[in-house]
């Protein structure tokens, strides 16, 4: 675990928050307070100054009681990225593959990618490099599949909680229609390691609050690669542990979806596939859901199962543009993941691009009318990304009481963000050269310009420009940190 934090940290600059999907808060002149524990004490948002310190002493903070961090002209603070979907095994993986659709590229690169990890030198070796890069890219939390190994997945949870990241993570169930080298041998075998892997993820330390960071997720890998026996099996365990969540994928690919529906010919759909073994229920996170249709998605909706939105994924591997609009006027709960290796990188910041041009083109395609106050067939804006990236993930992940925005309470899940030209990135060039560099930080900013920093961000910025990660108010990661 990371450092302990023994004092009340104060940050005072710019801060975006997230309110909805149609709102957000720029706040140029914030004050956040964040207790030892790492949750948020208490937000002023408006604070001039030269009234720093006494705003501090209406909160009872003397000189001496706190550690306070100013932000630079061109910095501000904004909740950490949720990535709801990732195979974190997948990463040395990166960029490989793309030419194939799904059912081949798993067969040609990620199957043999993931065998590897059997070698639990190996694990040991890349494992923790993988953590660092994605948490450096700013995930906050992540949804990581690994592979079917139950010791590579215990050193795949040693590493997440040592660095201090919020993460569920879980080990793939798949019992058929995968090589002779990369299959489990039984249901039988496939549920008890699953169940000695949540063992071992419920022992792991737990913050000083006593809250873990670090959780289980039971993992069928997707309907073609589970039996019959191994999905009843994982459906009457799940059953039995209502508070674990449940990751799968559904509905990426057509040939995917042909041979599902071929495998279950009982099930009326790919959601009632997983619906009848009781696998699809109110923290049940569904991969791509590209080609879900109406009656899938009120099933969903039905259930409270969220969905992973993929757009990166959907795009390198051809599989094709999920329709999120149709999606959020269900009302299904819809967050975005990476899907490395399936998608090509593990920023989230490039599948919040990929996630807008989705829906430049779904609204581009489409030729009915659209509703005012609904989001079918339109383009997602800024708002609803940013919610989609944190408070509509954390809402999947069932955490949206802990993270995805600022509040009272809520953990600390942080990136301190910087547009400065210093960064780097010729991307960016939200912080304007001219100004006098003597004057007084955040006297004169208004939220228009905070706005701009944001947006310049958000669609240009890239690691560069994630300077500190937190995570239940400590440093885990970022340009800056030292670990
Ligand atoms: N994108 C993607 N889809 C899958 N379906 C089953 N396994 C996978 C995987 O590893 N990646
Ligand atoms: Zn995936």
């Amino acid at each position: 675990m990371s450092a302990a934090v023994c004092t009340t940290a104060v940050y005072y600059g710019p801060v975006i928050n997230p309110e909805s999907l149609t709102n957000f808060h720029a706040l140029p002149r914030c004050l956040i307070a964040v207790s030892p524990d790492g949750n948020i004490a208490w937000i002023e948002d408006d604070v001039i100054r030269s009234e720093l310190e006494a705003a501090l002493g209406q909160h009872g903070l003397l000189q001496g009681d706190y550690i306070l961090t100013e932000l630079k002209p061109g910095e501000f603070i904004m909740p950490g990225f949720i990535d709801t979907h990732i195979h974190a095994c997948q990463v040395p993986n990166l960029g490989v593959g793309g030419e194939d659709q799904l059912l081949d590229w798993l067969n040609n690169y990620t199957f043999p990618t993931e065998a590897r990890f059997k070698d639990m030198g190996y694990a040991t070796r890349v494992y923790p490099d993988i953590v660092n890069r994605v948490i450096n890219s700013g995930t906050t939390t992540s949804c990581y599949y690994a592979t079917l190994h139950l010791e590579a997945t215990k050193i795949l949870a040693d590493v997440i909680h040592e660095k201090g990241q919020r993460a569920f993570v879980g080990k793939c169930n798949m019992d058929r229609n995968s090589p002779d080298y990369y299959v489990e041998p039984s249901a039988e075998e496939s549920l008890e390691s699953t169940e000695a892997l949540i063992d071992y993820i419920q022992g792991l330390p737990r913050t000083p609050s006593g809250e873990a960071l670090v959780h289980p997720i039971i993992t069928p890998r997707f309907a073609i690669s589970c039996t019959d026996k191994l999905l009843t099996e994982l459906g009457d365990f799940a059953e039995s542990v209502p508070d674990i969540p449940i990751q799968t994928h559904i509905s990426e690919n057509p040939k995917e979806i042909e041979e599902t529906l071929e495998l279950f010919p009982n099930a009326s759909s790919y959601a009632d596939v997983y619906d009848q073994f009781k696998l699809l229920r109110n923290n049940t996170i569904l991969g791509h859901g590209v080609y879900l249709t109406d009656d899938e998605l009120q099933l969903i909706v039905t259930r409270g199962a969220g969905v992973a939105h993929c757009p990166a994924s959907n795009f390198n591997l051809s599989s094709g543009m999920a329709k999120v609009g149709k999606m959020l006027d269900y009302g299904v709960k819809v967050g975005l993941g990476t899907d490395v290796s399936g998608g090509n990188n593990p920023s989230m910041l490039y599948t919040i691009q990929m996630a807008s041009t989705t829906s430049k083109m779904v609204a581009i395609q489409s030729t009915g009318e659209e509703e005012e106050g609904t989001f079918t067939n339109k383009r997602l804006d800024t708002a609803t990304l940013l919610y989609l990236a944190t408070l509509g993930g954390a809402d999947v992940c069932c955490l949206k009481h802990r993270i995805g925005s600022f509040s009272t309470e809520k953990a600390f899940d942080a990136l301190l963000v910087s547009v400065r030209d210093d960064t780097g990135n010729p991307a960016v060039w939200g912080y304007n050269q001219g100004r006098d560099p003597t004057e007084e930080p955040h006297s004169r900013y208004e939220d228009k310009d905070l706005k701009e920093w944001f947006q310049r961000f958000f669609y240009c910025g890239d690691d560069r420009n994630i300077r500190r990660v937190f995570v239940q108010g400590a440093l885990i990661g970022g340009q800056e940190f030292q670990g």
